[in-house]
């Protein structure tokens, strides 16, 4: 049997380890193996909701996938963890009857892909997966979100691993090996697979072969030859890849041939019966299909023989194999072997199932969590899986659920599967605590952004006081230069100006002397006075001129000084210019130098977070080392360690979860020694210690354990004693766990219990109090043979009492309780066992029970519409029904209430009442 690639085995190919892309012809393969979720909720396009697109991925050679070596000398495996989702089923007739008081123990929202589970009666924890699918969610859905998306990876090439598993009787065959004879909508992951792989091939090139296997007590079965008993797994050394050689091995031409195979193997299928499921599987189904496809590529051009060149060569397409295995996991149950009621042979059977899960659930531990050492050598199963989990393959799994509250372990555990499947770090449990590591995280993001945006703006700063500082300077230089131009021109000017007076004095002065020198020959001595006359009156012209000349001077000058004083202003306002620019740097400077001061501020800040996580470090470690060295020292302090070891079991054992860390808090410190502690001195390690053990009150399996230590009795003592409301919500919750026990509910019964209850209910201010002490005494209503007794012990009254604080959840429980009580009632009834008119109508409690029926909280309006039904069902109540205004109310839930099982009780109380039929007919009403 080909196989491919490497997985449990593989340090190379831990599941999801790989997150490089595979480079392939060039395409990035990373894209398409990532499984994107889309909005779309059609059916055409749910198989994009599990993954983005169909992989487009083309390998040149099928050796280059056939291993784990081959795959890691490439650079890389195939990208993607193992896809999980989960399936809720229907619930069955048995259910119907049983639970129908009781809330389911699972809430989806398949909107969000998470899953709500009900720890006990007042808390939920919420997981997330890649897909969560209702009771409502159609086969065709399942397959083309699970499993559509493997089977295309097949067809190209890959190992692809499709899984069922959870409880018995939850819908794993359902699932995936339906065939749908009679109807075809209902045909399962098995049958459309072929479909599609069929429909995909080439009947003439390509071929299909399946072999269909059961493992059976470490032992491989042929399911298709039973004969052929003790088939052996054969892995090689060097690849990894497993195969089933002695294995039959049947070529599928089409549909109708694989389901006769289908069939034939189903007939041979090993089912025992248990107390759960009498159609239980109690082995596991393995159908492999290898399919085997021809790729023609193109060869390199081959030159001829001559080594002509291309235009003479010839193309040769060669036809490559493409070898996918499909292998479809239909797990035996997982439920507890305690449970099912197995015996002799078939707790053997239980174990062997156990074994081969938990070695796989080991497995997927070691793969999830990259640890060196894979235990794949553990089990057959895993043995068998080797190549076909993880590593190159593409693997989906479906972890099916049912609804039942009475299977909470089981579906717990089936959920924490599925969890650990989708890795430990993946596991999306909501929690409300304060989270050092991620707040020093986001600071450091923060200040990262800071730091970059200082840089960027210390960089815009430089950038303009370079700016500033260029553009002053060039204002300077250009000022200083028109400055320089002006006082030259002003200087040519001033020279020309006065070289052209003094040439023209001279030249006046040259006039003068010639016409001086003409007269002085032409005029006689006799003319000395004349001439004296003229002589002086020529100067005086001279000195007038030469005034002139002066004042013309004198303006120019003043007009030049101005010049200068315009000058002298401009160069004063580029000054002051240059120091408001050296001022606006100034404020930038300090604006940075704040800004490093709040970054120093915060890396301080950061540095105490650092510190402060480092410390809690330390001290969870010093702790766990202190609870290590058992239960001796401080009981505070020892209190403090289990009280926190067990709100966070996966933190101290992420193997085995809740269980184990509950299992190692025993044996560690012992559960008298908590026990005793609820009688402390110190207040503070009375509250821890109530604490502890009603977190240990929560787990099923610790109840009995807690009862007969006396743990009840200590309990209810804390509601006597103490005046603490924390002590009394808390103690009221561990009982409220405890009383979800017949016998332990007959036990808070005699010893009081519903008074104190009651007590503490009505000196009660906290809504979360009055819900733990609704809730306990809800649980007490359940119980037929307590009815009497709760009523005379006034446990109706305290329940309708704690309707006045009006929060929905209290409110929740007291409609609980009510539908509890008058379900009991209405089996008495008919069984004769009472006769007289119902005790909650005795108490007035059906004013509350109209008033609430159709409220708008559905939790609340589920239960009360149940309790109405069970009080029609008793002729004797019918009258006060009436007159109450319950008839109505009755009428709506048989027309509008959303659950067909309460609509079909509703309509059998009206018409099986002879007194309802006579009001309805009066009132001339139908329903
Ligand atoms: N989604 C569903 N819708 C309707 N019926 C369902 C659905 N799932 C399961 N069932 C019914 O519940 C019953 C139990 O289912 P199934 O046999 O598939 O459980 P299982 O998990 O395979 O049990 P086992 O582990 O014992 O093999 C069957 O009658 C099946 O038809």
């Amino acid at each position: 049997m080909a196989a491919a690639g490497a997985a449990f085995g593989s340090n190379t190919y831990r599941n999801g380890a790989h997150r490089s892309s595979v480079k392939a012809d060039g395409k990035s393969l990373a894209a398409n193996q990532s499984f994107k979720s889309s909005s779309s909720a059609s059916s055409s396009s749910a198989s994009s909701s599990f993954k983005s697109r169909s992989l487009q991925f083309r390998k040149s050679s099928p050796a280059a996938l056939g291993g784990a070596n081959g795959a890691a000398k490439d650079g890389g495996g195939v990208p993607g963890r193992v896809r999980v989702a989960v399936r809720l089923r229907p619930r069955n007739a048995e259910e119907l009857a049983a639970d129908a008081d009781f809330a389911d123990c699972v809430e989806l929202q398949p909107e969000l892909k998470r899953l709500k589970l009900r720890k006990n009666n007042w808390d939920t924890d919420t997981y997330a997966f890649d897909e969560v699918f209702t009771e409502f969610a159609s086969q065709k859905r399942v397959y083309e979100v699970v499993a559509k998306p493997v089977v295309e990876s097949v067809l190209e090439g890959y190992n692809g691993t499709v899984m069922a598993y959870g409880q018995t009787g939850t819908g794993k065959t359902y699932t995936l090996g339906k065939l749908g004879e009679e109807d075809t909508a209902a045909r399962g992951i098995m049958v459309r697979a072929m479909e599609d792989i069929l429909g995909d091939i080439s009947l003439e090139a390509d071929s299909v072969s399946v072999s269909y296997l059961q493992l059976y007590m470490e032992t491989i079965q042929d399911l298709l030859n039973p004969s052929n008993d003790n088939i052996s797994i054969v892995e090689d050394p060097k690849t990894g890849d497993v195969s089933l050689p002695g294995a039959t091995l049947v070529e599928v031409r089409d549909q109708q041939n694989f389901l006769e195979l289908l069939r034939l193997g189903e007939a041979h299928r090993f089912a025992a019966n248990t107390k759960l499921n009498t159609e239980s599987s109690r082995s596991h189904a393995i159908l492999m299909v290898n399919v085997k496809r021809y790729v023609k590529e193109k060869d390199p051009v081959l030159p001829m023989e001559n080594g002509s060149n291309s235009h003479s060569a010839k193309t040769f397409k060669a036809p490559i194999i493409r070898k996918g295995k499909l292998v479809v996991v239909d797990l035996a149950g997982s439920e507890r072997i305690d449970k099912s009621g197995s015996e002799g042979h078939t707790l053997e059977e239980a174990k062997s199932i156990n074994l081969s899960l938990s070695a796989l659930g080991k497995c997927i531990n070691a793969l999830a969590e990259n640890s060196a050492h894979v235990p794949v050598r553990d089990s057959k199963l895993t043995r068998l899986l080797r190549d076909s989990f993880g590593g190159t393959a593409r693997t989906s799994l479906v972890i099916t659920i049912g609804p039942s509250p009475r299977h909470r372990g089981e579906t717990m555990s089936t959920i924490m599967f599925g969890q650990r499947a989708m890795k430990v770090e993946n596991m999306l449990k909501l929690k409300e605590e304060f989270d050092y590591k991620s707040l020093s995280r986001r600071l450091e993001l923060q200040l990262d952004k800071l730091i970059a945006e200082h840089e960027r703006q210390q960089k815009a700063f430089d950038d303009e006081i370079e700016r500033i500082h260029a553009e002053s300077e060039m204002q300077i230089a250009e000022t200083d230069r028109k400055y320089a131009d002006a006082l030259e021109k002003e200087r040519i000017k001033y020279q020309k100006e006065y070289m052209e007076s003094i040439k023209k004095i001279e030249e006046q002065l040259v006039g003068d002397q010639q016409k001086h020198d003409n007269d002085s020959a032409t005029v006689s001595h006799n003319d000395y006075y004349s001439n004296g006359e003229v002589s002086s009156i020529s100067a005086l012209d001279e000195v007038a001129d030469l005034k002139k000349l002066l004042e013309k001077e004198t303006i120019l000058k003043k007009a030049a000084e101005e010049e200068l004083t315009n000058h002298k202003r401009q160069l004063y306002q580029s000054k002051l210019m240059e120091a408001s620019a050296t001022s606006e740097i100034l404020k930038l400077r300090k604006l940075l130098e704040d800004e490093s001061r709040q970054k120093q501020k915060l890396e301080g800040e950061i540095a105490i977070l650092q510190s402060q996580l480092l410390q809690l470090s330390f001290d969870a470690d010093e702790r766990r080392r202190q609870l290590d060295r058992t239960g001796s020292g401080n009981d505070s302090n020892d209190l403090d360690c289990l009280t926190a070891q067990v709100k966070n079991p996966q933190l101290s054992d992420s193997e085995n979860g809740e269980k184990a860390s509950v299992a190692k808090l025993f044996e560690q410190v012992g559960l008298h020694k908590i026990l005793s502690l609820l009688e402390a001195d110190d207040a503070d390690v009375r509250i821890h210690a109530v604490k502890v053990v009603a977190n240990l009150a929560a787990e099923e399996a610790n109840q009995q354990k807690i009862v007969e230590a006396g743990g009840l009795m200590s309990l209810l003592n804390l509601l006597r004693s103490s005046d603490d409301e924390t002590i009394h919500r808390v103690a009221a919750g561990a009982i409220a766990n405890l009383a979800m026990n017949e016998t332990n509910q007959e036990l808070i019964m005699a010893q009081g219990g519903i008074r104190l209850l009651s007590t503490t209910a009505a000196n009660a201010g906290d809504p979360q109090t009055l819900r733990m002490v609704a809730g306990a005494i809800a649980n007490l209503c359940g119980n037929d043979k307590l009815q009497t007794m709760l009523r005379s012990e006034g446990g109706i009254k305290a329940l309708l009492g704690m309707v006045r604080c009006g929060h929905p959840d209290v409110l929740a429980q007291v409609a609980r309780g009510i539908a509890n009580f008058a379900k009991c009632e209405s089996r008495a009834s008919a069984q004769g066992a009472k006769t007289g008119r119902s005790l909650l109508i005795e108490d007035s409690a059906l004013p509350w029970i109209v008033q609430n029926a159709n409220n708008e909280a559905s939790a609340i309006r589920r239960h009360i519409e149940l309790a109405l039904c069970h009080l029609a069902q008793h002729e004797v109540n019918a009258k006060d029904m009436i007159s109450g205004g319950a008839l109505w109310e009755l009428v709506r839930i048989s027309r509008d209430c959303s659950r067909e099982d309460i609509r079909t009780l509703a309509r059998r109380s009206l018409s099986s009442s002879s007194t309802f039929k006579a009001e309805l007919r009066r009132l001339r009403m139908d329903y």
